[in-house]
C-alpha cells in the first residue's frame, strides 16, 4: 500500500500572509489525519516563508500519523529542529537560499562523504532518512551507499512530461524504482503530483511506499473540500 503523507506547508502560506491564526496550522494537520493522511509533511524553510520552525515543535506534540520533516540538512538549524522534534521520518533535500520550491535531488556521487555523516546522525537518533533524488539509477544507487533508509524520487519531470506523453514520463521513474529495490532502498516520491496524474505513476512504480502531495491537493480542496479531496487522493492510491 502507498501512503498519502499531506504537505501542509500551503496552509501555512495562507495564515501566515494575515498574521494570526487563521487557518490554524495544527488543526488542520490533526483534520487531515481525521479525513485519511496516512501522514503528514512539512518543508520548513530558513526564511520561515511558510512553515515556522515553532510550528514544527506544535505538531510533534500532537501528530499521531507519519510525521515527515523535509528539508535543507546544509542549514545546521534545521538539523539542529530535526534531532529536537525527532520526527518518523527525515527526508534530506539539496535546496539553495531563496528557492522558490525544490528543484532537483541530491548528487548522491559527488556529495557521498557529505551524505554518509549526516545520514549517520538522523539514523543515530532513531529517526528514517529518505534523501530527494532525480529519477536517475546511478543517483539512487550511491544513495544506497550512504547508508539512507529511502529515497524520495523528485517527480516534477514526470508531472509536466505526464501531459505529453505518460509511457515515456513513467519510464526513468520505473527505472529508478527497481534500482532502489535492488539496492534495497525503501521508495518514496513527490512533487507536483495530483489527481490527474497519481494514478497513473502508483500503478508503474513498483514498491512505492509513500507519496507526499500539498500543492495540488490545498488548491483541489478550495473548491472539494479538504475531507473530500483527501479521500479522493487516496482512492488514485487503492
Ligand atoms: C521537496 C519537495 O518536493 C517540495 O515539493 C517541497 O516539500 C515543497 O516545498 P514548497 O512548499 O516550499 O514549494
Ligand atoms: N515532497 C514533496 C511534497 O512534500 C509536496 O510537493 P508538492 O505537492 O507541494 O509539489
Amino acid at each position: 500500500m502507498t501512503k498519502l503523507s499531506v504537505n501542509i506547508n500551503k496552509i501555512a502560506t495562507l495564515r501566515n500572509s494575515r498574521g494570526g491564526n487563521n487557518p490554524d496550522l495544527v488543526k488542520t494537520a490533526l483534520d487531515c489525519e481525521r479525513f485519511g493522511a496516512q501522514g503528514i509533511t512539512v518543508h520548513p524553510r530558513p526564511d520561515e516563508r511558510h512553515i515556522r520552525y515553532q510550528d514544527v515543535f506544535d505538531l510533534k506534540q500532537v501528530i499521531a500519523t507519519e510525521f515527515n520533516i523535509e528539508g535543507n540538512c546544509q542549514e545546521q538549524k534545521f538539523v539542529d529542529l530535526v534531532l529536537a522534534n525527532k520526527p518518523a521520518q527525515v527526508t534530506l533535500v539539496p535546496d539553495a537560499l531563496g528557492q522558490i520550491t525544490s528543484n532537483h535531488g541530491w548528487d548522491t556521487v559527488r556529495h557521498q562523504e557529505y551524505l554518509k555523516d549526516i545520514v549517520a546522525t538522523f539514523k543515530e537518533a532513531g529517526i528514517r532518512v529518505s534523501l530527494f533524488v532525480d529519477p536517475d539509477p546511478r543517483m539512487v544507487e550511491a544513495a544506497a551507499t550512504t547508508g539512507t533508509d529511502r529515497v524520495e524520487l523528485y517527480t516534477e519531470a514526470y508531472a509536466t512530461g505526464y501531459l505529453k506523453n505518460r509511457e515515456a514520463a513513467v519510464a526513468p521513474y520505473a527505472e529508478a524504482a527497481r534500482a532502489a529495490q535492488q539496492a534495497g532502498l525503501g521508495l518514496n516520491a513527490g512533487h507536483d503530483l495530483d489527481l490527474h496524474n497519481l494514478k497513473y505513476f502508483s500503478q508503474h512504480i513498483p514498491g512505492l511506499l509513500e507519496v507526499s502531495i500539498g500543492h495540488a491537493l490545498i488548491c483541489d480542496a478550495l473548491y472539494l473540500g479538504l475531507e473530500n479531496t483527501i479521500q479522493m487522493y487516496l482512492r488514485q492510491l487503492a
